[in-house]
């Protein structure tokens, strides 16, 4: 259109570059291990017309940014999936130095907080379900692994949608290559892990399956904490009161022991859950004949 000069079609600045600014801190989200997130309204007209922003930032030593978090940043910048939470842009401090990641509010929170309070019935339960299957199977066809699935990372937008709302362990795994090894440890979620990531640190996209089978645990018993896994498998110990040891949960899996079915749970989906948990990597199912068999079974 020979009319409109070229500056005032181009945007005059890129909406995925927040300033510090223009961010205003409301209160704490959450706190992991290496860093938090933040709620910030993002009111860059300075009229309190803005929009929530969630911002994650890693506890900085000084100044220098782990590699690891700018591939954090780049993987959730490379998703596009209604069932992933959606990267919104960066902040950088320090010319650089210090970057932040910002993502779409959700203010209903996880499952965790969310499930507690609405007793839904099953077949919502199966359909929040059914999501996180579509969410991690598109995870994995971009050949990413998540390890860290569980309840507390997957995020509320309403009554009908759910979406994978953090990516903090998400690693690639190479063309050809099947297991990812870890080195650090942190503060593992070890109550979620497969068997072979307790006893020899290779993660997969089985282990991922594990995962989510802890994840459909935690749904249908709606979160209830009286019935976390960390609680039901200290109980499953010899000793109740004992600080459960990885040791200890190993023999445990190795025993057969898995998590109890919880009360309305529906048959097929104990038997899907218990096929989540195999022993054998190569016995449990993918994400994909997950998303059909919980399409059949919600029918
Ligand atoms: C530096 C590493 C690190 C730091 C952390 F704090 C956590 C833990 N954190 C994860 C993000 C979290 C849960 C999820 N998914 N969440 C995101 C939103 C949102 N986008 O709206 C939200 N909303 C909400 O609570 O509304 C009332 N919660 C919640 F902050 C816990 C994990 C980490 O790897």
């Amino acid at each position: 259109d020979p009319d409109i000069s070229p500056s005032e079609t181009l945007p005059d600045t890129d909406s995925s570059v927040f300033h510090k600014r223009y961010l205003k801190e409301i209160r704490e989200l959450g706190e992991g291990h290496f860093g938090k997130v933040t709620l910030y309204l993002h009111d860059p007209s300075n009229d309190g017309t803005g929009e929530c922003v969630a911002v994650k930032a890693l506890k900085q030593e000084n100044g220098y940014v782990p590699d690891g978090w700018m591939k954090e940043i780049e993987i959730l910048k490379s998703l596009d999936h209604s069932n992933i939470v959606k990267y919104k842009g960066c902040c950088t401090e320090l010319g650089g130095q210090v970057v932040q990641l910002i993502m779409e509010f959700l203010p209903l929170g996880s499952l965790r907080e969310y499930l507690p309070k609405r007793k839904l019935g099953v077949p919502q339960c199966l359909m929040f379900a059914q999501q996180i299957c579509q969410g991690m199977d598109y995870l994995h066809s971009q050949r990413y692994i998540h390890r860290d699935l569980a309840a507390r990372n997957v995020l509320v937008e309403n009554d009908s949608l759910v979406k994978i709302g953090d990516f903090g362990l998400t690693k690639y795994i190479p063309e050809g290559e099947i297991y990812y090894r870890v080195r650090e440890d942190g503060d593992s979620p070890v109550f979620w892990y497969a068997i072979e990531c307790l006893k020899e640190s290779k993660f997969s996209f089985s282990s991922d399956i594990w995962s989510f089978g802890v994840t459909l645990y935690e749904i249908l018993t709606r979160c209830d904490q009286r019935q976390s896994p960390p609680l039901k498998f200290s109980e499953m110990m010899d000793e109740p009161r004992g600080q459960m040891t990885v040791m200890v949960l190993i023999k445990l899996l190795e025993k057969q022991l898995r998590l109890p079915c919880p009360k309305d749970c529906p048959h097929e989906v104990k038997m899907l859950m218990e096929q989540c948990w195999a022993s054998e990597p190569g016995q449990r199912p993918s994400f994909t004949s997950l998303i059909e068999r919980l399409e059949a079974i919600r029918r």
